[in-house]
């Protein structure tokens, strides 16, 4: 038959089944998407951190257990582009349709997740402090907004505008996962109710959620480039306080727009707060935009 796009489906890290859009060649079956502008494939790095291969079968179904990390990762990388189509009108993380491409059993025990640039990568976790990182939708979002970002504000990852831009890979976490936990579904399999971060109360997981709290840690490796995963916790919060109020659809046109438009590489959460005001001004009017200042008032940003 004729190579193209075909439908199957997968078992997941979690030995849920999902429908998984595939091309067929030859009689092989790939992890690409080919119903979008451009592809979205996945590869298996097989444990190295250097050689990837794409996921492919001779069948439709991907169900062995090395390929649950890779059904998780083409099925959350199309939840995410659908997002930011759907809602957004934003077409890939370039808004060019570029292609998307993930990165499963990357290194040995790798408790993170990353995009590099041109590929969303993901660890296998050590079974202890993670599961598959590919394994939650909430950090499929988070990744993938770490490339909307770079493609648009461009918020450098150090001291404030770092924090900001891990908030804002939060954020559009929660409006993929709308809870207020990050990465719960992956966060220690061992245990139930925990999560990498939460929104509502940074706190819980030692992160500040009011200016006072501010850390200045060294803008090194060691000192996670000014503690832009702690601190990120006071926008984190500033959010909660904003979608509580103004509830989950005003909130993503409201980020959407200052993330798109207003904020600039080395925007601090002064700014930010100015960006989002001005966001909320322009699409909804100024009793949505006090809002939003009162709710970056409630944690120290005047
Ligand atoms: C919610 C996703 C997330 O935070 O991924 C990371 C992990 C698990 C470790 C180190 C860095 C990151 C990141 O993407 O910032
Ligand atoms: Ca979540
Ligand atoms: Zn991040």
């Amino acid at each position: 038959t004729e190579a193209g796009a075909a439908t199957g489906s997968g078992v997941g890290t979690k030995g849920d089944t999902k429908t998984l859009n595939l091309y067929q060649e030859n009689g092989n079956y790939y992890l690409s998407d080919v119903t979008h502008t451009g592809t979205i494939e996945t590869y298996d790095a097989k444990n190295s951190t250097s050689r990837y291969s794409i996921v492919y079968d001779t069948d439709t179904s991907f169900t062995s257990t090395a390929q649950r990390a890779a059904v998780d990762a083409h099925y959350y990388a199309d939840q995410v582009y659908d997002y930011y189509k759907n809602v957004h009108n934003r077409d890939s993380y370039d808004n060019q349709g570029a292609p998307i491409y993930s990165i499963v059993h990357y290194s040995r025990n790798y408790n993170n997740a990353f995009w590099n640039g041109e590929s969303m990568v993901y660890g296998d976790g050590d079974g202890v402090t993670f599961s598959p990182l590919s394994g939650a939708n909430d950090v499929i979002a988070h990744e993938l907004t770490h490339a909307v970002t770079e493609k648009t504000a461009g918020l450098v990852y150090e001291n404030q505008p770092g924090a900001l831009n891990e908030s804002f890979s939060d954020v559009f976490g929660y409006f993929v996962d709308p809870d207020f936990l990050m990465g719960e579904d992956v966060y220690t399999p061992n245990r139930s109710g925990d999560a990498l971060r939460s929104m509502s109360n940074p706190e819980t997981y030692g992160q500040p959620a009011h200016m006072n709290n501010y850390k200045n840690l060294p803008n090194t490796s060691a000192g996670d480039w000014g503690g832009v995963h702690t601190n990120s916790g006071i926008p984190n919060k500033a959010f909660y306080n904003t979608v509580t109020k103004l509830g989950k659809a005003k909130s993503e046109k409201i980020y959407y727009r200052a993330l798109a438009y207003y904020l600039t590489p080395n925007a601090t959460f002064a700014d930010a707060k100015a960006a989002l005001v001005r966001s909320a001004t322009d699409l909804y009017g100024s009793t949505d935009a006090s809002t939003v200042s009162n709710a970056w008032n409630q944690v120290g940003v005047y």
